[in-house]
């Protein structure tokens, strides 16, 4: 490749040079036979812009607020796992990247660098996402200890009962380092060499049993609002407003959960009407308590 690389394509390529097979794969693949990912790209080609002429853009502000914290633009990093298998200073320089940009970042409950580096590297909002882990007390901990260095939301990935089947992590036989964040609590490092040890890390480690009615428990655990990041459907995004959550995070995981999932983009438009139609439809009985909440929550993230 000429010169610097000018878009994410190139990124990716060069990424492909300068790093071990065993991670590239980890980091780009999808789940089976990949159908979502191609997709989750394939999607967005056909959303075709529609341009408008002779309007004033000398002066472009794209900023808003998400949960209450400004953002110079509607874009969020989402939160990915081990930062530091691609570079040393791993999610404190993503940090850096997010502070400078002015845009909010998701921190991995399964990164490489603990919360408290991240948190004193710089000045960023950060959400701190988590999985729920059998032992609930270390998923607990984790959370007060986002909740005391300044995290502003919790973003709770529902999506991963379970590790999708990656292929290429299977033959891999991918493994993951001993996360930081989780020293002296419980081991990361899961090392056979039966496929992918990071399936087995999540088996062994993730509750499978999470379910709708722990939203409650991750509620009386914390004050910070909470997201639901992985949701598909309608439906779900109506449940997740019931359980009174904050907001939602429409999402099929980088096609990296559930293969024949549906592209991401193709389903925003539907669940943001849904959504539209219940703000609608709860305007007119705002006096009741439970109303009220319900509005709240779905007008946060439409
Ligand atoms: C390498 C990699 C690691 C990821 N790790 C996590 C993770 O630890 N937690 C999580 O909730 N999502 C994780 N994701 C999923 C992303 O948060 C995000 O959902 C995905 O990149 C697709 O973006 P979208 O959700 O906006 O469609 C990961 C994605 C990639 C590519
Ligand atoms: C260290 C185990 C990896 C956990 C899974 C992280 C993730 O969500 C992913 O998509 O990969």
């Amino acid at each position: 490749m000429a010169g610097e690389p000018v878009n994410v394509n190139e990124f990716q390529e060069l990424a492909r040079h300068a790093l071990p097979k065993m991670y590239y794969d980890y980091y780009t693949g999808g789940a089976e036979d990949q159908h979502t990912l191609k997709e989750n790209v394939e999607s967005f080609r056909r959303i075709i812009i529609r341009p408008r002429i002779l309007v004033d853009v000398s002066k472009i502000d794209m900023s808003t607020t998400i949960l209450g914290h400004k953002t110079s633009a509607p874009i969020m990093i989402a939160p990915t796992a081990m930062h530091k298998l691609a570079h040393l200073e791993g999610e404190v320089a993503t940090a850096r990247g997010a502070a400078a940009c002015d845009v909010i970042m998701g921190l991995s409950y399964m990164s490489t660098c603990t919360v408290e580096e991240v948190a004193s590297s710089c000045n960023a909002v950060r959400f701190f996402q988590i999985y729920v882990y059998k032992r609930r007390d270390i998923t607990a901990l984790m959370v007060h200890r986002a909740e005391k260095k300044g995290f502003g939301a919790i973003i709770l990935t529902a999506d991963t009962p379970r590790l999708g089947r990656r292929e290429a992590d299977i033959k891999n036989k991918m493994i993951a380092p001993q996360l930081k964040n989780f020293e002296g609590l419980i081991s990361t490092e899961y090392v056979s060499d039966k496929g992918s040890n990071i399936e087995a890390l999540a088996a062994g480690t993730f509750d499978a049993s999470l379910c709708w009615k722990d939203i409650e428990w991750l509620k009386s655990i914390t004050k910070l609002p909470i997201l639901i990041k992985g949701i598909l459907t309608s439906e779900d995004a109506i449940k997740a407003i019931e359980a009174g959550v904050a907001g939602i995070i429409v999402s099929n995981h980088g096609a990296r959960q559930l293969d024949y999932a549906p592209a991401t983009i193709s389903v925003l438009e539907e669940i943001q009407h849904t959504l539209e139609e219940i703000i609608n439809s709860m305007t007119y009985q705002m006096y009741s308590k439970n109303s009220w909440r319900w509005l709240n929550a779905a007008s946060c993230h439409v």
